[in-house]
């Protein structure tokens, strides 16, 4: 296809190009009405993404959002992607059309040097003098008109976090659109019109700009150095993080119990409702006992989850996370980890495809890899209706001292984790992926009070992306195994519930072998099974099951008081132990492949993970029939 064609075909396409966390997506968002992610720190954004910009004339305009740089010169996979994407090098893709440049108008000293590499290009370039609310309060003049005329390219003034704030770049994209589409011919991009300028040289042209355009911005301060130097101390910045995880992990039980109470009695209302007004039959235990037994039983987490990633998206808004980086940086580099290892990890609390998405962050190959074999240990949020469940049956709500007995048992499993994925990232640096310690290099965002807008979208996406995969996957899963766990049915004259003569039955009295030792009944065994491909679906999966082995007429009873007479306490604690270590995830290994572009680290990962969760298990249990015998 020539180029020309193509570019009869194809969208007009601008690019967003500037340095981390100067608010490429956020404008992104504006302009294309899409969801991105946006928070605090730098690399957030580690991928391409497009959205569209339609235009008044009726055209529309692809817009790309992508990772921040610091210049054209990528050290991070990350950093790669843009530059692939500014030299159109992607399989099938030409260069933009147009650049947006996107700047931090606070911090123009920084970024106005890739503004001029950029520019170097000779491309379509529109300057986005973004955060221009926070450099006015702060007394800040920039003389955009000053500044355009130096920089040779349009500058217009952006606030990304405020409605409309967009307005004066999506009117300069307009005004100047046709002449992109003139300039469309330039498929195939030559590395730089002009010899790259040298960084010296970059910088010099940045100090006459600045002096002529915003002297102030020379000598502007950005940080308020009397924050930091508390939540920075290495003893007490130790002690206000320790507090806040500690208050976070409480909140989740006690802030919860009403609205999941709301939530419980709702379902055992409908389940009463359909079986009072549905004459028996498989249609009827289908709905009661698989679909509100089960996908219902899930649902009912929703609350602690939002409640999770409310301090989540507080914690990302206010820029404390890569100060909390550095404080650890010394405890992660006595393991092998590189501090930057800090914002995955941390972000695979929320879902380890993310974290290990943001290892692109992360420089060098054997850091990288290290972070990804350890990013699963760290509590996804998909673990956490498994335990809430479990503290919920097993651990009394009483206060210990000043503290809420659950959140206490939450604390620990969550401790658990983080622990164990320091010891094996130690073994596996020490033993396997030796490199040398490198000194943490991450920039530190200024203090931001945490936008309502930010939370609330985050917030209302989460509950969307929660909600979805109990209506998907969960949903599917608990189906299957409720027509699992009632077929074949049971001979003429059985006496026990119908699921022991049914394939999910057999199949769980199978596995009873390899898991007694453990403790696992063939319940648990049963819904380890579907439970592989998700973590929720093992409480889906137990509520169908555990429905199903009922009497006849009872009403589905919550899950909680079933398996809390049921189960041993040493049953219980051991099911916890394996949840902390086992891989059941399919979609992290998934994306462990293709970010390693190999086979060999998910299986490693998978086996690793599924040996220690049995050992693990396995020992809890021991122990806890020891200590209760
Ligand atoms: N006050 C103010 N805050 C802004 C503005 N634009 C963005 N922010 C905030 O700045 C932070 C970074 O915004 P992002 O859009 O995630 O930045 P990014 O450039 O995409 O960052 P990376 O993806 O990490 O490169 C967030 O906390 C935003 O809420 C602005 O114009 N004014
Ligand atoms: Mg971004």
């Amino acid at each position: 296809m020539s180029a020309a064609a193509s570019a009869e075909a194809r969208l007009l396409q601008v690019a967003l190009v500037g340095n981390p966390n100067c608010g490429k997506t956020a404008l992104f968002n504006l302009l294309t009405g899409a969801r991105q992610k946006v928070a605090n720190y730098a690399g957030v954004t580690v991928e391409r993404k497009v959205g569209v910009l339609p235009l008044s004339d009726g055209r529309s305009v692809a817009v790309f959002d992508l990772p921040g740089t610091y210049s054209l010169t990528p050290l991070t996979p990350d950093e790669e992607v843009t530059r692939d994407v500014v030299f159109g090098r992607r399989a099938g893709e030409s260069a933009p059309d147009a650049i947006v440049a996107v700047v931090d108008a606070t911090n123009l000293r920084m970024n106005l040097r890739l503004v001029l590499e950029l520019r170097s290009l000779g491309r379509p370039m529109i300057v986005s003098l973004n955060m221009a609310d926070v450099a006015r309060s702060r007394g800040l003049q920039i003389d955009v008109a000053r500044l355009s005329a130096e920089l040779g390219v349009p500058v217009v003034e952006t606030v990304a976090v405020r409605h409309n704030g967009h307005a004066a770049l999506r009117a300069e994209i307009e005004r100047q659109a046709l002449r992109f589409g003139a300039a469309a011919d330039t498929a195939a991009l030559p590395a730089a019109v002009a010899p790259a300028p040298t960084t010296a040289e970059l910088q010099r042209e940045v100090r006459r700009i600045l002096a002529v355009a915003a002297p102030g911005a020379l000598q502007f301060e950005r940080f308020d150095h009397r924050i930091d130097a508390v939540v920075m101390h290495p003893v007490w910045g130790l002690v206000l993080l320790a507090t806040l995880l500690f208050l976070i992990f409480q909140a989740v039980f006690s802030w919860a119990n009403l609205p999941m109470d709301a939530i419980k009695d709702g379902m055992a209302w409908l389940a009463e409702q359909t079986t009072a007004r549905m004459a028996e039959g498989p249609l009827r235990s289908l709905l009661v006992d698989g679909v509100i037994a089960g996908v219902g039983g899930v649902l009912v987490f929703l609350p602690q989850i939002l409640i999770l990633f409310f301090f989540i998206l507080l914690l990302e808004d206010s820029g404390y996370l890569p100060r909390a980086a550095f404080l650890l940086d010394t405890v992660m580099g006595k393991v092998g980890l590189s501090g930057r290892a800090f914002i995955p990890l941390l972000s695979s609390f929320a879902c380890a495809i993310p974290g290990i998405m943001a290892t692109r962050t992360i420089a060098n190959w054997r850091d990288r890899l290290a972070t990804i074999m350890v990013a699963p240990l760290m509590t996804c949020s998909a673990r956490l209706p498994v335990y809430a469940l479990l503290i919920g049956a097993f651990i009394p709500a009483r206060d210990i001292g000043p503290f809420n007995g659950q959140g206490l048992t939450l604390f620990a499993l969550y401790a658990a984790g983080v622990l164990s994925s320091m010891a094996v990232a130690w073994l596996l640096k020490r033993f396997w992926m030796k490199s040398s310690y490198q000194p943490l290099m991450l920039e530190l965002p200024p203090y931001r009070l945490p936008s309502l807008r930010n939370l609330g979208y985050g917030l209302w996406e989460r509950a969307r992306i929660f909600v979805r995969r109990v209506g998907g996957i969960i949903f599917a899963l608990t189906v299957l195994l409720w027509f699992l766990s009632s077929y074949p049915a049971p001979p003429e004259g059985a006496t026990g519930p119908a699921i022991q003569y049914s394939a999910a039955g057999w199949l769980g009295q199978a596995l009873e072998t390899v898991f007694a030792p453990i403790g696992f009944n063939w319940q648990i065994s049963i819904a380890l099974v579907p439970g592989l491909a998700a973590r929720e679906v093992v409480v889906g999966a137990l509520g169908t099951v555990y429905a199903l082995s009922g009497s006849e007429d009872a009403v589905a009873d919550t899950l909680m008081p079933v398996i809390a007479s049921q189960w041993s306490v040493a049953t219980a604690y051991a099911l916890l132990a394996w949840f902390v270590f086992a891989p059941q995830c399919l979609s992290t290994l998934a994306v462990v492949r293709r970010e390693t572009n190999s086979w060999r680290y998910p299986v490693l990962m998978a086996s690793y993970l599924f040996a220690l969760a049995y050992v693990a298990a396995f020992i809890t249990y021991r122990v806890a029939l020891a200590l209760a015998g």
